[in-house]
């Protein structure tokens, strides 16, 4: 697992944003051959999406071939509503790229058998040979999707009741009225996400930094989920700086991204910083994921 400490949301949301554009362009997709992107909803990634949507329209990546797969959706919520997944992801990304519609996937709250729905979502996915990159964000309870504390670490897509803190934390998009908020959802599951070949989560706040760290420096716990990320052979972590209050070992990525400069994507000072503080040329070359790995 690899952690990367930006400043701040807006220096996350672009190594990420970038981070996903180079992963799409070298994987070089085609109509046979179609990228597969995770995709969550939230706050969180409201900065990536506008720089993708920014990336896309310099001409340097193309949703054309890529076929999406979003995370979970409100039970009950009418399509339509300003605070559904669905509308969510068409405002803040897709109407604004050249992404199919019939490449979208969005699980439907609305469906007339949820379960079922939830198993044709899990079909869906296994049908295009599974999902290349899953970006997710968390809750300040370390959930990844809604997958809350409790959740299994093995579960698929599934209904889930939302925890009573999720509520709150969502009631701010329902004119901060809990009782508008949705109490059941339809998410992916732990194993949905953690079966992506490379698993990307994006931290920042102060309010999600004890999750950060009991995520990444306690040991694997479904009272955490997004800690399955531990086990995961290509899981990247990108935090801002308010993000990191509660670990123990950020100074290790400190040095860590001193020494690796400007060969990480988004990088700018790295090796400005380096250069003025050390002699680089005499230091060994580091790995890029030596840190938390
Ligand atoms: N289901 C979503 C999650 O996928 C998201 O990660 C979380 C955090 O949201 P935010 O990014 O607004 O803090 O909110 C909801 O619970």
């Amino acid at each position: 697992m690899r952690l990367i400490i930006r400043e701040d949301h807006t220096e996350v949301s672009d190594y990420i944003a970038n981070y996903i554009k180079e992963r799409i362009n070298q994987f070089q997709p085609s109509e046979d051959r179609p990228f597969v992107l995770g995709l969550p909803t939230g706050s969180s990634p409201i900065g990536v999406y506008k720089k993708m949507v920014e990336l896309y329209k310099s001409g340097d990546i193309s949703f054309k071939h890529v076929v999406t797969f979003n995370m979970d959706e409100y039970v009950g919520l009418p399509r339509d509503h300003p605070e559904s997944y669905h509308s969510f992801m068409w405002k803040n990304l897709f109407m604004h790229v050249d992404i199919k519609p019939e490449n979208v996937h969005i699980l439907n709250g609305n469906a007339p058998d949820l379960d079922e729905e939830c198993k044709k979502y899990e079909a869906a996915i296994a049908a295009v040979g599974g999902i290349e990159l899953f970006l997710g964000g968390i809750g300040p309870d370390g959930h990844i999707a809604f997958n809350e504390p409790g959740s299994s670490l093995t579960s698929r897509t599934r209904v889930k009741t939302l925890a009573y803190e999720t509520i709150i934390a969502n009631a701010r998009f329902f004119d901060g009225d809990v009782n508008k908020v949705p109490k059941l959802a339809l998410t992916v599951g732990v194993a949905t996400v953690m079966d992506a070949r490379e698993v990307v989560v994006i931290i920042t706040g102060a309010h999600k930094s004890i999750a950060l760290a009991k995520c990444i420096e306690d040991g694997v716990n479904h009272m955490w989920t997004v800690s399955s990320i531990q086990l995961h052979p290509k899981g990247l972590i990108v935090c801002d700086e308010d993000s990191t209050l509660e670990l123990h070992v950020k100074s290790i990525e400190h040095v860590h991204q001193v020494l690796i400069g400007t060969e990480n994507l988004g990088l700018q000072g790295g090796v400005k910083q380096l250069k003025s503080a050390t002699n680089a040329s005499s230091r060994p070359k580091t790995p890029m994921n030596a840190p938390h790995e």
